[in-house]
């Protein structure tokens, strides 16, 4: 069975405040793109989890955020079978755009078929949350707010139609180094709600002048060259950027195709990793 793991961008990322458990209260505004890893399951006869990828930095044990789905699944529903989960990578490693907890979700998906264990999607989201807080969102994909530590779902109407270009520079950013980092007293909050009622109302203007990330200034600081990108995006004609969650991937939103072009060449001179891809804010098929 293939199925595909969407990267997602964070809108509006706010953070509210430490929490006791010591992870952060946040309020964030995700949407899918149409950048995807993709997984490929096969079941196996011999009780074991197994993890295939060509990329050097997806680890191929137990630390995979899909292995760790699969032996989640296998724990609970008491199944004796093994799976092979071969990763397609596409989505840069440690990049901010989820890519390991969409690997995770895709692998919770394929596997609630694949097994028959019909699971409710509510139910997969939970279980994801013992994964990761990002992974809640990467079983349904689509547009939502995410509020909690991200895990706590609310669906959101596709945002306008617009192109996205990512844009990482060759550095990875550790999320929890920037959550440790993060000074709560010094946050400039991002408008979440005025992102929602710029998703409702259908104002791509209004959702380019929202776009904020409460993180953003912690992972600048610490990698200036961020703050380039950034630039570099605006001056190639962006109509708005941002960095994605904890970084370090910079994206920048186009609503016509005619300027794309101009952004994504002008990027790729200072960036391997620059892509070119639409907006999807629709939720995921089941698997
Ligand atoms: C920042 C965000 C924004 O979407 O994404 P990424 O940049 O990682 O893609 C998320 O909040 C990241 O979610 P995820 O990457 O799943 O985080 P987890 O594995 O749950 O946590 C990694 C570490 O980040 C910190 N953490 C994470 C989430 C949260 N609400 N508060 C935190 O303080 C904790 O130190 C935790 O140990
Ligand atoms: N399937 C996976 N793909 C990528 N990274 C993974 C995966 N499973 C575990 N990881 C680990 O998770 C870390 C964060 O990866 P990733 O999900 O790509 O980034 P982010 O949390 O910034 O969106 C990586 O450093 C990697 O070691």
């Amino acid at each position: 069975m293939l199925v595909k793991a969407p990267a997602k961008i964070n809108l509006s990322l706010d953070v509210l405040h430490k929490r006791p458990d010591g992870f952060h209260e946040v309020e964030m505004v995700m949407t899918t793109v149409d950048l995807a890893d993709r997984i490929e399951l096969e079941l196996m006869n011999d009780g074991k989890i197994h993890i295939l990828s060509h990329d050097r930095f997806v680890p191929g044990d137990h630390r995979n955020l899909a292995y760790k789905a699969a032996a989640l699944l296998r724990e609970r529903y008491k199944i004796k079978q093994g799976v092979a989960i071969t990763i397609h990578k596409q989505i840069p490693v440690a990049a901010g755009l989820a890519g390991g907890s969409s690997d995770a979700a895709a692998t919770l998906r394929g596997l609630n078929q694949l097994w028959k264990l019909n699971i409710p999607l509510d139910e997969l989201a939970a279980l994801g949350a013992q994964i990761g807080s990002d992974v809640s969102f990467c079983v349904y994909g689509g547009t939502a707010l995410a509020t909690g530590r991200g895990e706590i779902i609310q669906e959101l109407p596709v945002p306008p139609n617009c192109w996205v270009i990512l844009a990482k520079p060759t550095i990875g950013v550790s999320t929890a180094d920037v959550y440790q980092n993060l000074r709560i007293d010094k946050i400039k909050h991002p408008d979440t709600n005025a992102m929602v009622q710029a998703i409702k109302k259908q104002d791509y203007q209004a959702m380019c002048e929202n776009l904020g990330n409460a993180l953003e200034s912690v992972t600048l600081k610490m990698h200036p060259e961020v703050a380039h990108i950034k630039e570099q995006m605006g001056r190639f004609g962006a109509d708005a950027v941002l960095m994605s969650g904890s970084g370090p991937t910079v994206f920048g939103l186009v609503e016509y195709e005619s300027k794309v072009n101009r952004v994504y060449n002008g990027l790729r001179g200072f960036c391997d990793q620059v892509f070119a891809v639409r907006l999807i804010g629709e939720r995921n098929p089941l698997a």
